[in-house]
């Protein structure tokens, strides 16, 4: 399974989740959100990593020239779309990107948002389900109905996210398969200061999932 960490702005944390365990680092691209760093911090941060985690830049309602001129910049594996991307922007992207992954996150702010999920399949590598929430686009801490998620199971590899901690992801991961799974503000002391060891107990929740 794949672990994202989201949100990471300090380099010397990023390496140490990375050593922890974690295949893919998340860093945010949306300007005036607390964990946001701009591009010379993203390139810091990559520095330190080995060439194995994959390096993910969210981005939300922006244009195909602000990503591809960030991506070429840092040199980002992939791209998170966290807000209202149409199908036709992610087949854009993918034209535009086409050795980068793109990851469309859903905002499930009712049943019908999961019918969106087709509208995508086409155009990204895979989809990524987020709480809604009307005044954030993202790192909420809002958790989803892992129940009513059951029957969400589209022909592309999926990340689950939304309000995961070291408490709740056995909980989750009883219920639900996802390719992936994703924390931000589970794993915090505060927007964008990770906190390790609770990043470390999330690993050793996770190796409890995988014996049982
Ligand atoms: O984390 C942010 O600040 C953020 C800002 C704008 C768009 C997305 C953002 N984060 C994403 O939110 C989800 C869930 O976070 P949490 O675990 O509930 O705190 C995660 O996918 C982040 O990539």
């Amino acid at each position: 399974m794949r672990i994202k960490i989201c949100g990471i702005t300090k380099p010397e944390q990023g390496k140490e989740i990375a050593s922890l365990g974690a295949t893919a680092l998340g860093f945010i691209c949306v300007p005036n959100t607390p964990r946001y760093v701009n591009p010379t911090q993203i390139r810091a941060a990559i520095a330190q990593l080995p060439a194995t985690v994959d390096r993910i830049g969210v981005f939300a309602n922006t244009t195909l020239k602000d990503i591809s001129q960030i991506v070429a910049a840092t040199k980002l594996t992939g791209v998170q779309l966290h807000g209202d991307e149409s199908p036709a922007f992610c087949h854009q992207l993918r034209s535009l990107l086409p050795d980068v992954e793109i990851v469309k996150a859903l905002r499930v702010k009712n049943p019908e948002a999961l019918e969106q999920a087709a509208n995508y399949i086409t155009y990204v590598d895979a989809l990524l389900l987020d709480a809604y929430h009307p005044q954030h686009l993202g790192g909420t801490g809002k958790t989803l109905d892992w129940n009513a998620l059951q029957k969400f199971q589209p022909s592309c590899p999926w990340f689950l996210s939304a309000g995961l901690t070291p408490d709740n992801i056995l909980a989750a991961l009883t219920q639900l398969r996802p390719h992936g799974i994703d924390l931000s503000s589970g794993v915090e002391h505060s927007p964008g200061d990770k906190d390790l060891d609770k990043v470390a107990r999330l690993f050793e929740q996770l190796r409890l999932a995988i014996a049982n």
